[in-house]
């Protein structure tokens, strides 16, 4: 309950709802002390949380001012000069619906907060209205995109990705919307961009908090108009896609701060998802662990002594990380792979794997309960998970060496900047 300058307004806060003076925020307070968008409340299983989103006159609890609190009951929330009231028993929870089976497309897991996804997903992939998959790094935000399209009408048409993070500002331009022959040097050919390709399908744009401001009007009209023009033609074409996004970013903070267009924010997360951070959902490891083993067609399942040290780690490359984990013990063994792990990540793998050249070499892996051993497999699979360890000291070491300036870095070692922004990812540095 509060009191703005057009009255008293009680609300019920049902999932994460927006609130500030912007008339699309969930909670509009009409007072001249509270930002456009000033703060998000959160209902979550443990109570109502509020997050501040870098408001001009501040969030306070109880008094006390904060970026991020749960708020007790009959709790007092100050944004600016306004006082909110908050009341627990007002609306009793309404059941959260929940999947019943543990996957969702390509997507696994079996925890709570998973299956109420797939739940959501299932909900919303019959909208044709664009959606911003939010969460961090490796939580599997590309694969919930594509679940999302496989479950659409669009099916079966194209799913195209654009990485809004790989390209300078001219290339994604020409990638998004396209380009006329000679649009720019080097465009011998005319051709058709992600948008155009889509066609009747789904564009998903990665990393879409990192889309330069001066891009952001050319998409919101694409958005608007369903239609597109090339770089350096005058013709509209028809543009029949649905737009999916993702970022790892908070592009709400982003927004009040005045780096993502509140317009395009808005038109982008029509329906909006987060996928939560693998350490909130321990009770995925196992089934994703035995997952990953079956991918890669290893007999056998987890052992349980490495599930319980897999269950005490921070997992901050969230289920990327653990892929990677589970092919490394694969190829290397589980210790070698554990010591990689470290969630220091100081301990340099090249030094690792002197440590353990070849003299030592019959490492069993205890990931698989067939006792696999690290030298008793295809040279492949060997030689490949060896050069991934050292592809990935060297990425660590270059960029430490150029104080993580990429540019400098790719200069050095004689490669495109794009590239090591690749490394950087598939490696989780
Ligand atoms: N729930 C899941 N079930 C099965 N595999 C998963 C799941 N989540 C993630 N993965 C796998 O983990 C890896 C990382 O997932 P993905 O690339 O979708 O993450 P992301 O959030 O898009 O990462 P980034 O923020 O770096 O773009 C992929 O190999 C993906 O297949």
């Amino acid at each position: 309950m509060w009191t703005d300058d057009t009255g008293e307004h009680t609300t019920v806060i049902d999932g994460r709802q927006l609130v500030g003076s912007a008339a699309r925020s969930g909670i509009v307070i009409q007072d001249g002390t509270v930002s456009r968008l000033h703060a998000e409340f959160e209902a979550r299983r443990d109570g109502l949380w509020v997050r501040d989103l870098g408001s001009r006159n501040g969030t306070y609890v109880e008094g006390l001012q904060v970026s991020g609190a749960r708020v007790p009951d009959h709790g007092k929330v100050r944004l600016g000069a306004v006082e909110l009231v908050v009341d627990y028993e007002a609306e009793p929870r309404k059941a959260v619906p929940v999947w019943r089976e543990a996957r969702f497309g390509r997507l696994v897991g079996t925890s709570l907060a998973m299956r109420e996804l797939f739940a959501a997903l299932a909900r919303i992939s019959p909208l044709d209205a664009p959606v911003l998959i939010q969460g961090e790094t490796g939580t599997g935000k590309e694969l919930v995109a594509q679940a999302i399209h496989d479950a659409s009408t669009r099916a079966g048409k194209p799913f195209v990705v654009v990485d809004c993070a790989a390209l300078p500002e001219n290339l994604l331009d020409a990638e998004l919307f396209g380009h006329a022959q000679g649009a720019f040097s080097g465009a011998t050919t005319a051709r058709a961009g992600a948008v155009e390709l889509a066609d009747g399908g789904t564009v998903f744009l990665d990393e879409i908090g990192e889309l330069p401001i001066s891009m952001q009007p050319k998409l919101l009209r694409v958005l608007e108009s369903k239609t597109v023009r090339r770089l350096g033609e005058t013709t509209q074409r028809q543009a029949d896609v649905r737009f999916i996004s993702s970022t790892h970013r908070d592009l709400l903070t982003m927004v009040s701060a005045g780096e993502f267009r509140e317009d395009l924010y808005f038109r982008l997360a029509a329906l909006p998802i987060s996928v939560p951070a693998l350490r909130d959902r321990r009770e995925d490891i196992e089934l994703l662990v035995n997952h990953f083993l079956e991918q890669s067609k290893s007999p056998g399942s987890a052992d349980p002594e490495l599930l319980r040290e897999l269950l005490g780690r921070p997992w901050r490359g969230n289920v990327r990380e653990l892929r990677n984990f589970v092919e490394r013990a694969r190829a290397l063994g589980a210790d070698q792979a554990l010591a990689m792990s470290e969630p220091t990540r100081q301990r340099p793998p090249v030094d690792a794997v002197a440590a353990s050249e070849p003299t030592s070499g019959t490492t069993p892996s205890k990931l698989v309960t067939a006792d696999e051993k690290v030298f008793d497999q295809k040279y492949r699979d060997f030689r490949d998970a060896w050069l991934d360890l050292g592809e990935r000291e060297y990425v660590q070491r270059l960029l430490a060496r150029h104080e993580r300036n990429v540019s400098a870095a790719a200069r050095a070692a004689e490669i495109h900047r794009t590239y090591i922004y690749r490394l950087i990812r598939k490696h989780e540095i």
